[in-house]
This record gives C-alpha cells, structure tokens and sequence, in this order.
C-alpha cells in the first residue's frame, strides 16, 4: 500500500478490491489506533471528522490532527492524513462528514449559504486530488438525536430514543418547511456534484437519524425509501450513492433485503455502517449486530449478490464491560462477527 502513496493516491486502487470490512467513526488515526485496526484483520478505514477541532484531545502531541482550517481543508492536509493512514499499511476509503458548520447555512438556506457552498465545492475537489474515493455527508443540521440509554444482553449498554420523551422546543432560529429542504438540498446537488464527477468522488448520503419526520422545527428529509430515491433521482450520478446505514434503514422499519437489491443494483451503495436495532421510530434502542430487527446474514448475502464491492463497517455499538469512548471491545466483537459472515458467504459461493 505504501507504493499506492507513490502514484499520488489515485482512486482507481479501491477499484479491484472485494467486498470488505473496515473501521471508522473516529478522527483520531494516532499510531495506536491504526495499530489495533490492523489487529482487527482490517486493512480499510474512513475517518468521522465531525468536529472542527486542531487541538483534538485524544491527539498525542507528536500526532496532531493534519487538518486545519475552520471551513474547509486543504489538499496537503488531506495528503498527509493519507499518508500517515498509509503508513500504518492501511488504506483511507473515506471521509465521512465535514462539521455541521461547515454548510449548516446550505442545508438550511442561511445568509451563508453561498461562501460555505464554495468552500465545500473546495474540499470535496481536494479530498479527491488527494486520492480520497468517497465523501460521506448528512443532511441533519441537528445531528444525531437520542434520548437517553438502556440496557441489552448482559447489561451491554446501548443508546434509545423515544419520542415521547422529546421536548417541543426549536434547534434552530424558526421551523423549515419541508419544501425548502428539498430545495437546498437540490441547489447543494447541482453545484457540487459536478465537483465530484470532475475528480472522481462518491458522495455517499447517510440517513437522518432518528428518521422521524421533523426534529426540532427542522424536517428529516432522509427517513424513508421514497425520499431516498428521490434523492438519487434529484440529479442523477454515477457519483452520488448512499451511505448504507443499516442500522437507520432498521429504524425505518423499511424492506431491508427490497432497498439493497434497489439500490444495489444500480449501483447506487457507496458503503455501509452495520448495526441494528430493536424497534422502530418512534421507539427504538440500538443492538448487538445479531439481536437487532433484521437478519444479518440474510443482508450480507444480499450485498453479494448485487454485487456490492465496497466496505462494510461497525457503526455505534453496544458499550462493553470496561469498553472505551469508542466503543474498542463492541467494535472487535462486530467486526469478528462480520468476517465469520463473510466467510461463510465466500465458502457457501465458492465455484458459483
Ligand atoms: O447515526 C448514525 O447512524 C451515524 O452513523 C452517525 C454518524 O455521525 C453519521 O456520520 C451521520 O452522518
């Protein structure tokens, strides 16, 4: 992998690769992460930059976070992240987010709108010069909403929302209207697609989580199939894909096996989070991979068989005995459990 950085980390590498595991959901590629990624069997990784922060704490000194700047990065900062992930033997198929204020005034239609616009037009050209394949973004200017935390197997601890527990007040300054979501939305498609046509760039939509129809004054556009798909249909793109969160698609109560043989087979799944819950919205807790609301192997076999080549990962797991922030032991257990899986697909399909 290292001689891939001496090409000047061209895209076209992630080409030939098969359907795989990978970690993510962290902004911290210190030495001893990579480390234990590679402990894991994983060679794959994407990067949760959702915050803006030089200074990120669990950043040893030595290893301070490349990128800088409080609206956009630049494209040496994208390389020397590459190149440090590289160097650990790895590769960096994505980066998943950029800040919500970064283009919290696209998504809403604020007065700065059109400067943020620009400067995200700039990262997305930048992380594709830099050899990045994929940009995985949202469209939730208030985040992820939970509303508090209970118990699974074990006493495994797992995040829960109910909606009958939300509070009536506004996240932002007013309530939007669905119909001028869809219209940043479309306005944000047109300018940067052409972008991430022109530099080869997956943009990969993540869904609104919870799916609920509004949170806060603010509509979750993405919480259902039919939005989805007027989502891909907006401004069609070989480059414009879905951030496969099974776990959200769960939360929908949606066909799961339906939305990857539609999406799958017109190649419209950039990558996939892996985890399930118990429940739907309006009430649901997140699970272990293999006690959630869908078959696991069943969706696996279905991403082979639309052929599905890209990367799987853990998404939020539950929260071990003496597990960390991150969650280190729940990741291991889903990660083994997805290799088990795959394996037993690859045995199963041998010499089809
Ligand atoms: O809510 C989820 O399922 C997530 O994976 C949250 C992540 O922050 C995701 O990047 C949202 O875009």
């Amino acid at each position: 992998m290292a001689s891939d950085s001496n090409e000047g980390g061209s895209a076209s590498r992630f080409e030939e690769l098969p359907m795989r595991i990978g970690l993510g959901q962290f902004m911290d590629p210190t030495e001893k992460r990579l480390r234990y990624v590679k402990q894991l069997g994983v060679e794959d990784i994407l990067l949760n930059m959702y915050q803006y922060d030089p200074d990120y704490e669990h950043m040893p000194d030595d290893e301070r976070m490349p990128l800088e700047g409080d609206g956009e990065w630049s494209v040496e900062n994208l390389i020397a992240l590459r190149e440090r992930i590289e160097d650990a033997g790895i590769r960096l198929n994505a980066i998943e987010n950029v800040p919500i204020s970064f283009y919290e005034d696209v998504m809403l239609g604020g007065p700065n709108r059109d400067e943020q616009l620009e400067k995200l037009k700039r990262t997305i050209r930048h992380i594709g010069e830099a050899g990045i394949p994929i940009f995985g973004y949202h469209w939730a200017p208030a985040g992820v909403w939970r509303t508090g935390s209970t118990a699974v197997r074990g006493g495994a601890s797992v995040s829960a929302f109910d909606a009958d527990e939300l509070d009536a007040s506004l996240t932002h300054d007013r309530e939007y209207t669905e119909a001028e979501l869809w219209e940043n939305y479309e306005h944000f498609l047109r300018e940067v697609i052409p972008v991430a046509e022109e530099v080869g760039v997956d943009l990969c939509l993540h869904p609104s989580d919870p799916p609920m129809e509004r949170l806060g004054g603010v509509p979750q556009l993405f919480r259902n199939f039919e939005n989805f798909k007027r989502a891909m249909d907006l401004v069609p793109s070989e480059n414009h894909k879905l951030d496969l969160c099974l776990g959200c698609w769960s939360q929908m109560g949606e066909n799961l096996p339906e939305v990857i043989r539609y999406f799958g087979e017109r190649d419209e799944i950039g990558y996939v989070h892996f985890r399930d819950v118990e429940g739907t919205v309006p009430a649901f807790h997140e699970t272990f991979v293999d006690e959630g609301n869908y078959d696991e192997y069943e969706l696996l076999c279905a991403l082979d068989e639309v052929g599905f080549d890209g990367m799987m990962i853990p998404d939020h797991t539950p929260h071990l005995e003496d597990d960390t922030d991150w969650e280190h032991r729940g990741r291991a257990y889903t990660v083994g459990y997805l290799r088990g899986m795959l394996r037993a697909r690859r045995a199963e399909t041998r010499g089809e």
